[in-house]
């Protein structure tokens, strides 16, 4: 399955205002891109077009060679479109280790029958277990989802999003409200998915230094544009940018 994304002419339009505008762009699988641009340059709604929230005014999107546009938001995440938030299928009252099991089993075209005396079932816990392992839960692994302090209920986000087996990861701020000590996990974690080359991934960050640890390539939003995209040095260089950042963060770009 090809995990390339590209978006032509991307544009939506809310009565006369368009959030996202002309957006044309191509992601390759083993590359982390980090989406940046200030606050209402459309970064959320060019997400929510990609995973099918919203549908667009103009344009389509393409998975490899496949035009997914009129794809509902579940045909996309089934077809290898993975989104944390897309996570509905959180249980509070079942285990972390619980929550990654259905996952598991539910990516396995098992349904979310935890009971059934399938073969396999050892498979897949101990393949869920892979999961909450890699994602430093195994300490809390047996308590429920609702106990878990704010941090970890991130990381089961990421865990239960690995468990899906996505080609094209989309995470949006994935280390928003965790404390200074919680968000290097979370950075690791979203480093190591890399490491295999196959995955295509996609971040909304607003932090630089996070920008800086993970990005391969920044895209530039501004008033739903497309307004600089290429390796992190070269973008954060142009004028644009550092005119863009004034006043969010601009000390940081310099
Ligand atoms: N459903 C909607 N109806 C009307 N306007 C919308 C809607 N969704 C987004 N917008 C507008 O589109 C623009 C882009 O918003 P968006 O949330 O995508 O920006 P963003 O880059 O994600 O910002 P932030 O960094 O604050 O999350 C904003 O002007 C916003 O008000």
């Amino acid at each position: 399955m090809n995990s390339s994304l590209r978006t032509e002419n991307l544009t939506i339009r809310f009565g006369g205002h368009a959030a996202v505008n002309g957006v044309t762009c191509a992601f390759q699988p083993g590359e982390l891109t980090v989406i940046v641009g200030p606050n209402g340059a459309g970064k959320t709604t060019w997400f929510n077009l990609v995973s099918g929230q919203l549908k667009p005014t103009e344009g389509r999107i393409f998975k490899g060679d496949e035009d997914i546009s009129a794809l509902s938001p579940s045909a996309r995440a089934k077809g290898g479109i993975g989104r944390a938030f897309q996570l509905t299928n959180l249980f509070p009252k079942l285990t972390v280790l619980e929550n990654v099991r259905l996952a598991v089993q539910a990516r396995a075209g098992q349904g979310a029958r935890i009971f059934t005396r399938a073969a396999g079932l050892t498979d897949i816990r101990d393949k869920a277990y892979g999961f909450v392992e890699a994602t430093r839960l195994a300490a809390v692994a047996h308590l429920p989802a609702s106990a878990l302090p704010h941090g970890d209920q991130r990381k089961l986000e990421v865990a239960l999003l690995m468990a899906m087996e996505p080609d094209i990861f989309m995470f949006d701020e994935p280390t928003a409200g965790m404390s200074v000590d919680e968000a290097p996990a979370i950075l690791e974690l979203v480093a190591e998915l890399k490491k295999d080359g196959s995955k295509t991934i996609l971040l909304v960050e607003h932090k630089m230094d996070v920008v800086r640890a993970l990005a391969d390539r920044i895209v530039v939003l501004h008033n739903g544009e497309l307004v600089a995209d290429g390796r992190p040095d070269e973008v954060m260089a142009l004028p644009i940018v550092r005119e863009i950042y004034l006043g969010v963060g601009a000390e940081e770009v310099a």
